[in-house]
């Protein structure tokens, strides 16, 4: 919670502001009932026409001077709730964006644009209403209980029943509606998390036949969400009614008690008018109190949940000290590495060690699920080895910044993703001011240019959101593209060569050997053909380091190895593959 109040403290002047204008306003509608008891008692049953102006036109002044402090308050809440929401909005943006693959495991991406948008709305509104309410609520109760009390001090037991029915009114609503709250956020979740799915694998859900299933897993949750919605809308639809009648029978109260008084001549009927007015002031301010007691708890669990992002202090973190490298190479050494995934049991790398030198090309190769990916994911740092280092350049990766460090690598996923905009806009990704050139340089490397020269636009062509209106081969082309625009002094391909046909594969390969040969590149594949040509392959087996060496050298060594090329090839087309 203290997490997010700090994004309110630079609005503390606004907040200052606020309050002075919330008094003045109070002061005003504290002033009018006075003055009406004054114009009653002097003016009307006196018959003085003139004190009836006189006052007549101060109270037009005091009203429109509460009106003014009402709409200048109402503004500078309002800034100050939105401005504080974009600030907590940002920051969540920025916190996740620093994220690593650990802790992003930790909420489901539906819950954290839920934190990011439901939790924060709900803040930025309670936020109004403190600001209005909660602040000017006191200030207005104190005030009127004074007033009233000056008034008359005989008719304060009605407002004391008033007061005793609402206490128990709210009480009651706040222990129902108070824990349904969290559940409420908590089922918001789950629909988000249920959408985002299915929109996400529509196709497969359609090539399965399976919209039934899904359709009653998003009726399911729907309706969990709709009887908490309809609980806590009926007990606040029964607050209400329940509240206009104690307000209206405290009226009947005052006005039947004070005309007793009346006609003793123990109070004058303007005074027992403004009291009558006083009593509702009372009341109202009372009402807004209790009001923000039901707000503030639930806005109290979006806060928490939105303090609870931003409280996760990032795994992954820059040294104290970093080092920078001098003359980077992008020469990559794993020296004696073991990993463990967060919360796992077993290790999924043990004692891994290769030197991948620049100038050369690194293949991975291995069975799926022997670790070849996150070998991979260790050089830009997305987890961080358990045991042993990766060094780059004979320097630590964990003493560098990560900045610095993911400056060099040219990174491609094992799932081609492309962000919408245009193909430019998503190779300017690589580089910000990469050049058309420049670009093209890249897509022409990437085996990219021919299928954007096929485009109205070519360059310019729109991508839509995810790349879909791209084919699985072309978003891993324009991947590759993006990888090379940033003239890296290493690449890292995860599996990226899987959707390319082979004349394509090996026209990349080529290409990639006489344009950016002099960098470290490492390939993860699973086909044999892919790493034939590689200086050196490292063959992991569950794990383990199953080989090291050259295709002819573990053809020989490696069992491991020997067993995949000759289940993809056989040895006629092994031998023609390296001619
Ligand atoms: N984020 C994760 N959390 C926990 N375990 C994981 C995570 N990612 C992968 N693993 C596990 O680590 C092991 C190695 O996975 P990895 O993705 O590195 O294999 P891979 O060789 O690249 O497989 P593939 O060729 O199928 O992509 C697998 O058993 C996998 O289940």
């Amino acid at each position: 919670m203290r997490t997010v109040f700090k994004y309110y403290k630079s609005y503390i002047p606004l907040i200052v502001g606020i309050l002075a204008f919330l008094f003045g306003q109070a002061m005003c509608e504290l002033a009018l009932p006075g003055y009406m008891s004054d114009i009653i008692n002097n003016g009307i049953v006196k018959g003085d026409m003139d004190y009836i102006w006189k006052i007549g036109m101060i109270m037009i002044l005091v009203s429109c001077g509460s009106v003014v402090c009402s709409i200048v308050s109402s503004y500078l809440s309002a800034r100050t709730a939105a401005g504080s929401a974009r600030k907590i909005r940002g920051a969540l943006f920025d916190k996740v964006t620093d994220f690593s693959a650990a802790e992003l495991s930790e909420f489901s991406t539906a819950s954290l644009i839920t934190r990011s948008t439901n939790d924060v709305q709900m803040v930025q509104q309670t936020t109004v209403m403190t600001l209005r309410l909660a602040c000017f609520a006191p200030i207005m109760g104190i005030g009127a209980v004074i007033k009233a009390l000056r008034t008359s001090v005989s008719l304060s037991w009605t407002v004391g029943v008033a007061l005793a029915v609402i206490v128990v009114i709210m009480l009651m609503s706040f222990f129902l509606v108070l824990p349904k709250f969290k559940v409420l956020q908590e089922k918001l979740d789950r629909i988000n998390l249920i959408m985002k799915e299915r929109l996400t694998g529509l196709l497969v859900i359609r090539a399965f036949t399976t919209e039934k299933t899904e359709e009653r897993r998003f009726d399911d949750a729907n309706e969990e969400l709709k009887k908490i919605n309809m609980f806590v809308n009926r007990a606040m639809s029964f607050m209400m009614p329940a509240l206009m009648f104690v307000m209206n029978g405290v009226s009947i109260l005052i006005i039947w008690a004070g005309a007793h008084l009346v006609d003793s001549q123990s109070l004058m009927i303007g005074d027992m008018l403004a009291y009558l007015q006083y009593a509702m002031h009372v009341i109202m301010s009372f009402l807004y109190i209790t009001m923000m007691f039901i707000m503030l708890p639930r806005a109290a669990v979006s806060m928490q949940r939105i303090g609870k992002v931003l409280d996760v202090e990032p795994r992954i973190e820059d040294p104290a000290e970093p080092k920078t490298l001098q003359q980077p190479k992008g020469e990559i050494c794993f020296d004696h590495v073991s990993f463990a995934y967060p919360d796992a049991d077993e290790k999924t790398l043990d004692d891994i060690s290769f030197t991948a030198k620049p100038g050369q090309t690194t293949a991975i190769i291995g069975s799926t699920g022997s670790g070849k990916s996150t070998v991979l994911n260790l050089i830009p740092r997305f987890y961080d080895v358990t045991e042993g280092a990766v060094k780059m350049d004979g320097v630590d990766i964990r003493d560098i910044t990560q900045e610095e460090l993911r400056e060099r690598i040219g990174y491609v996923p094992q799932k081609g993703v492309l962000f919408s905009g245009t193909i430019a806009s998503n190779l300017q990704y690589g580089k910000e001011d990469a050049t058309c050139d420049e670009m093209i340089e890249a897509a022409e490397t990437a085996q990219a240019m021919e299928f954007i020269k096929t485009k109205e636009h070519g360059l310019d062509e729109e991508v839509a959101q995810g790349g879909t209106n791209v084919s699985g081969g072309q978003k891993q082309r324009l991947s590759i593209a993006r990888a090379l625009v940033k003239k890296a002094n290493v690449y890292l391909f995860d599996d990226s060569f899987s959707a390319l046909d082979f004349k394509t594969d090996q026209a990349l390969r080529k290409a990639l050997k006489e344009k950016v040969g002099d960098s470290t590149i490492i390939i993860v594949a699973q086909r044999i053909n892919t790493v034939l040509d590689a200086d050196q392959i490292v063959v992991m087996d569950e794990g383990h380091m199953a080989g090291i060496g050259t295709h002819e050298e573990l053809m020989k060594s490696c069992e491991v190895y020997k067993e995949i090329a000759l289940s993809q090839l056989s040895e006629e087309e092994l031998e023609r593959g390296r001619k």
